[in-house]
């Protein structure tokens, strides 16, 4: 243990944390990363040293406030839900206690860990081909949030974690917020009181605003910094974001979506996870007609439209799922 703990201190690989209350001990493999509220381990736990993910909260009340957003949505998650998450066994909180570090006492939460990577590096290995259905499972998380009477806020790459198989998972609740409050947390560049569009009061447009901000970073990220930086503060509107949108191939197929959550249409969660899943799969058709001029070999052409037609029926079928 170390022997004087502060907000900076890091904890090194095989440090043993013992909760207080419910006397679980967890060791830490590594730091998972660190921010303004906390730092996020991985730690190891229980008989068959299980994996999971260890935040130590810098202020209580912050802290609270998440475990508060987490508890409620394991409670509003009905039992069909529950059955139908691959993770079902696991739910996403673990565990809550308070443990001393260096004779300081520090509250800790214990949660799933999201094995993963940023939204943005998923991206940038996998191809801009899966916007659709990244895109659309990120919609369903926000939705559940959403239905939960939760807005999620402070939406941003790195804060969602991307697995392997392409499940979509949000972390860091800090800027969570009861729908009807004002948003707790947020990130200018993805907010909607930034680009003169709109309050910072916490309903669901304010989550579509950001997601649409949100992969204008990811896949125009170079225009996106040119136009922030470009304008002054008074005269940033939407539809600078929408010329980008229409000029862009990769979003211009959600044009229409775009359009509805920079302009805040939107009425509700579900129309909104609709309407860009009908896009997704629209999109996911096109891309399967091959190009029709070229000097490519035979061959060539075979081996690509076998991949189009295997990456457009995957994609259709995990739409569907
Ligand atoms: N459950 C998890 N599984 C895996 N990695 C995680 C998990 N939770 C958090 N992380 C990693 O730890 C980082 C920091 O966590 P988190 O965002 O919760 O801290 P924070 O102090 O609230 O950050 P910020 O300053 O952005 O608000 C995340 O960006 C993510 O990379």
């Amino acid at each position: 243990m170390t022997t004087s703990f502060n907000a900076g201190t890091l904890l090194a690989p095989g440090t043993w944390i013992e909760g207080k209350w419910h006397h679980r001990r967890y060791r830490v493999e590594r730091l998972l990363g660190k921010g303004a509220n906390g730092a996020v381990y991985l730690v190891r736990w229980g008989r068959s040293m299980e994996q999971a993910a260890l935040k130590i909260g810098y202020d209580a009340v912050d802290l609270q406030s998440e475990i508060n957003v987490l508890t409620s949505l394991a409670a509003h998650q009905t039992k069909r839900e529950r059955r139908m998450l691959q993770s079902a066994s696991r739910p996403f909180l673990l565990d809550v206690d308070d443990c001393v570090l260096g004779q300081i006492e520090v509250q800790f939460y214990v949660m799933k860990f999201v094995e993963g990577c940023t939204l943005q590096q998923y991206m940038d290995r996998q191809g801009l081909e899966w916007l659709g259905l990244i895109g659309y499972r990120l919609l369903q998380k926000l939705t559940e949030l959403h239905h939960a009477d939760w807005v999620f806020g402070d939406l941003k790459p790195e804060n969602i974690l991307v697995s392997e198989f392409g499940h979509v998972e949000l972390v860091d609740y800090g800027g969570v917020s009861r729908i009807g409050r004002s948003v707790k947390q947020f990130t200018e560049r993805y907010d909607r009181g930034y680009w003169n569009a709109g309050s910072r009061s916490a309903d669901p447009g304010y989550d579509f605003f950001a997601f649409a901000v949100l992969w204008l970073h990811v896949v125009d990220g170079a225009r996106l910094r040119r136009l922030s930086t470009e304008q002054l503060p008074q005269t940033r509107q939407p539809s600078d974001l929408m010329a980008l949108v229409r000029t862009n191939v990769k979003l211009k197929p959600f044009e229409s979506w775009f359009k509805q959550a920079l302009h805040g249409y939107f009425t509700s969660s579900d129309d909104a996870c609709a309407a860009w899943h009908q896009l997704a799969i629209q999109n996911g058709r096109r891309t399967l007609s091959p190009p029709v001029k070229g000097t490519t070999p035979g061959w060539l052409k075979g081996v690509f439209i076998a991949s189009i037609v295997l990456l457009g029926s995957t994609l259709y079928f995990m739409l569907q799922s």
